[in-house]
């Protein structure tokens, strides 16, 4: 076998122009064919970079010099956005991350699910692209001998200190500085990952986007956390929004945020929230799209494409604490969710109630054990739902839904590499694609939320 020429070397300086942005968003330069990824790097612009690793068909450099400059790059850039994770595209203009979104789920669409016909409908974004996050997870170290709040180095678990994250809403900046002030009075340690020692591990802090009603999660490592009380009762004096506050308990070395142990240090164990109109207790554990005015423009996508009539049976799998099923409700005969956590089954079931919506039920367990179950007993739907994880489906899953064969399938994902397999295993078998219609929920970062039509093709 003969030795692949690479045509860079570690350290070497190059001149490149930039072609192209991977799906993480680094921008791609080509030596003789050869691929350079490149951060901060945007198509058409000229630069001399410095490589950095030359991997055997891929290697990554840095930009020295910009000789010239995209049309599409924001004037103004920050260095803590570019050190760490927080907003990887924030360096592009907004209209070209909503195209190059649609751009990278038509390529993938083709590349992984061989479905080069479907349309992808332009990307759905917002009309002000930043400060949208409903939840924030900060961890919590020691740097320079001082207990920080920030976000980790790219591709470490080096803390940056960071006061402005940019795409959280600035009550959950404000809060977040509040409770790092009072955890310092009372001497709280940090937590150390490396040696497992120290108790203060994640401040999490969730907002209702229409309620503003504040959670805030003070996740430790031990079971102890001294004067939590003092700690509760200025937090409360300090950002009066706050109507609850827990403690959750995480003792494993682990990247896992949190532990399952939850302790009420102060006021409701919920918040609550709106979407289209319906009103949600979320827990500190449960799933709850973080941009809450593009879910309900996902949603209402979802609801568009089924084309819903009165008479018909819908299964919302994968239904978390019922958002999607009971947004559905009132244009339905009637609507089956199933879930895998069963506490988020029994918040579905009070959103129900609390929701007035009668013609909706729940049930616990897995998507694909329920549905066998659902399939023998003759349980059919008109149109499924689908929301799964970044995983996508289970193919024991997708099996069962070939049985059941409902004439519709609405498919909503955040990830386009499952949607695209997931989607072949439905064109295979009798299932037409119609359309994708990607959804920003995550501006100034790759990701994107999906929603795909499906229609059964009857011969
Ligand atoms: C992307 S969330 C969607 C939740 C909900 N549809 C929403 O929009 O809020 C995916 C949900 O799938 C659940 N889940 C994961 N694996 C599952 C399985 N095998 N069967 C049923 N639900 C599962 C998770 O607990 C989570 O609530």
């Amino acid at each position: 076998m003969t030795k692949k020429h690479i045509p860079v070397a570690k350290n070497q300086t190059v001149d490149v122009v930039i072609e192209d942005l991977t799906h993480e968003g680094l921008g791609v330069g080509k030596v003789d064919g050869y691929p350079l990824f490149i951060e901060n790097a945007l198509p058409t612009e000229k630069m001399t970079v410095l490589v950095l690793k030359a991997g055997r068909t891929f290697g990554y450099a840095k930009c020295l010099t910009r000789h010239s400059t995209s049309k599409d790059r924001v004037p103004e850039t920050s260095d803590v956005l570019i050190r760490t994770g927080i907003a990887p595209l924030h360096h592009l203009v907004y209209e070209a991350q909503l195209a190059f979104k649609q751009k990278q789920v038509a390529n993938t669409l083709t590349r992984i699910g061989k479905l080069p016909d479907v349309p992808v409908l332009p990307t759905i974004g917002m009309e002000n692209p930043v400060a949208y996050r409903n939840k924030a997870q900060i961890p919590v170290r020691k740097v320079n001998g001082i207990l920080e709040t920030g976000f980790f180095r790219k591709n470490s678990h080096d803390l940056v200190p960071i006061t402005d994250f940019f795409i959280q809403n600035k009550t959950i900046d404000t809060t977040i500085h509040h409770v790092k002030e009072i955890v310092k009075k009372y001497q709280v340690k940090p937590y150390d990952e490396t040696e497992h020692t120290g108790n203060l591990r994640h401040i999490i802090v969730r907002r209702g986007h229409y309620s503003g009603e504040i959670m805030v999660v003070l996740v430790t490592r031990k079971e102890k956390l001294f004067n939590h009380d003092k700690i509760s009762r200025e937090i409360v004096e300090r950002v009066p929004e706050v109507v609850s506050i827990i403690q959750n308990i995480n003792p494993r070395q682990t990247n896992v945020i949190m532990g399952k142990e939850n302790r009420t240090l102060y006021g409701k164990d919920v918040i609550e929230d709106m979407l289209l109109g319906k009103t949600y207790q979320i827990s500190a554990n449960s799933f709850y799209q973080v941009n809450t005015s593009q879910a309900e423009v996902l949603y209402q996508t979802a609801i568009d494409f089924a084309e819903f009539t009165p008479d018909d049976i819908v299964v919302d799998a994968y239904c978390g604490i019922g958002t999607i099923a009971l947004s559905l409700a009132d244009y339905v005969k009637k609507v089956y969710g199933v879930e895998v956590i069963p506490e988020a089954v029994a918040d579905a079931r009070k959103n129900a109630a609390r929701n007035q919506v009668t013609n909706a039920v729940f049930e616990a367990g897995k998507a694909e054990t329920v549905f066998d179950k659902w399939v023998s007993e003759g349980i059919t739907a008109d149109v499924l739902v689908v929301d799964p994880p970044r995983k996508g489906l289970d193919a024991g899953f997708i099996a069962h839904v070939l049985e059941m064969a409902p004439k519709k399938i609405v498919y909503i994902s955040c990830n386009p590499a499952t949607l695209a397999r997931d989607l072949r295993l439905f064109a295979d078998g009798a299932y037409h694609v119609a359309k994708v219609q990607p959804v920003d929920l995550f501006p100034q970062t790759t990701h994107v939320e999906l929603v795909a039509l499906m229609s059964r093709v009857e011969d």
